[in-house]
């Protein structure tokens, strides 16, 4: 890859799964000299990775990385030429405010949270940063604090169209790490699309408490799941997105691509006890709907049910 003369810079705000992951494979990849990369973390994160470095494994790999820089987050002021944003969609806006520093005019920000419009909702504090519209198909957790397991899915970033040219060589970088990059003018319907796996059947099997592979060999479960991303068809529709039922039974088919215990992250945080990404992925789908005239009776249902499993977990 050819690099201009003016050395390139990329933060990585939030270092867990899929922070963790990107971090691994832009360091372990063909790095050019002129590229830096730092972490931005805080807490536990943030001592262990000053300590030893992000410990990162997948399939038989097992390596320990050291950015250029580990930053705590809340202490940034200089910016960078990219932001990656990686922590979970509830703490997405608070992470931004205060890292304010990261951000100038030049900057491309890049967040990954499975929402449709995490873009716009952090547009107006990045100092006019350029924000796309993306997300990341990828499976990848973290064990401890500064220690991740990527489980499955290429990483690959699907990603809006940058309205500068200027940002070729990070998507190159991402490719010759081995990170796959696609730049959609439909990054819309993408957001959506993803939305409509992750929201429907996060909520289904967090609600009813089964693994992915006993939703589909349940068509008691099957048909719960299509009333559920019918109601989230009704409201990307709304939303002036073309989500079809075709959409639907392709996000159906999705089940066959993992193993039969795999289960959602949002079961895995309400099994515990707490709300995870419930935020986005439920209350703002009835609370949105609502708004645009729809009622979401299935995803209330669930919501009840969900609610009653992380107090009983919670206790
Ligand atoms: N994991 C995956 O495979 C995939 C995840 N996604 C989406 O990507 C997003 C991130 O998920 P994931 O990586 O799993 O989440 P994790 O919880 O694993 O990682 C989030 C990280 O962000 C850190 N963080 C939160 N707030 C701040 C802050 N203010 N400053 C610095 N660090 C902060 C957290 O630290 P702390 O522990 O201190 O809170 C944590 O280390 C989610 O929206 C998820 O739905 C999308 C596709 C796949
Ligand atoms: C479905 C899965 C495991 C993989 O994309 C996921 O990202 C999630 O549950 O949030």
């Amino acid at each position: 890859m050819n690099l201009e003369k003016k050395d390139k810079s990329i933060a990585i705000l939030g270092l867990g799964g899929v922070g963790g992951f990107l971090g691994a494979k832009l360091l372990s990849g063909d790095r050019p000299a002129g590229v830096e990369i730092s972490f931005v973390a805080r807490r536990k994160t943030l001592e262990f990775l000053q300590e030893k470095g992000l410990e990162f494994e997948s399939g038989e790999q097992k390596i320990s990385i050291h950015p250029d820089r580990i930053q705590e987050s809340g202490n940034t002021s200089v910016p960078f030429d990219v932001v990656i944003l990686a922590t979970k969609a509830p703490g997405l806006v608070t992470a931004v405010q205060e890292n304010q520093g990261l951000f100038s005019d030049k900057t491309l920000v890049i967040p990954l949270q499975n929402m449709v419009d995490a873009a716009s909702r952090i547009r107006s504090f990045v100092k006019g940063a350029e924000v796309l519209d993306a997300c990341i198909y990828l499976i990848s957790n973290v064990v401890r604090p500064g220690r991740v397991k990527h489980l499955g899915g290429p990483g690959k970033i699907v990603a809006g169209l940058p309205l500068q040219n200027d940002y070729q060589w990070f998507f190159s970088l991402l490719e010759d790490s081995g990170v796959p990059v696609k730049l959609t003018p439909d990054i819309q319907l993408h957001l959506w699309r993803k939305f409509l796996f992750i929201s429907s059947l996060g909520c289904l099997s967090a609600a009813f408490g089964v693994s992915f592979g006993q939703v589909k060999s349940s068509p008691q479960l099957i048909a719960e799941w299509r009333k559920l991303m019918q109601e989230l068809v009704a409201l990307a529709r709304a939303d002036g997105v073309g989500l079809t039922d075709e959409d639907l039974e392709v996000t159906l088919s999705l089940l066959s691509n993992f193993p039969y215990g795999s289960k959602s992250s949002f079961q895995l945080d309400v099994e515990q006890g707490n709300e995870g990404e419930k935020a986005i992925l439920l209350d703002e789908v009835i609370e949105k709907s609502w708004q645009v005239g729809l009622r979401a009776v299935n995803y209330q249902s669930v919501g009840e049910l969900i609610e009653a499993k992380i107090q009983e977990y919670g206790k």
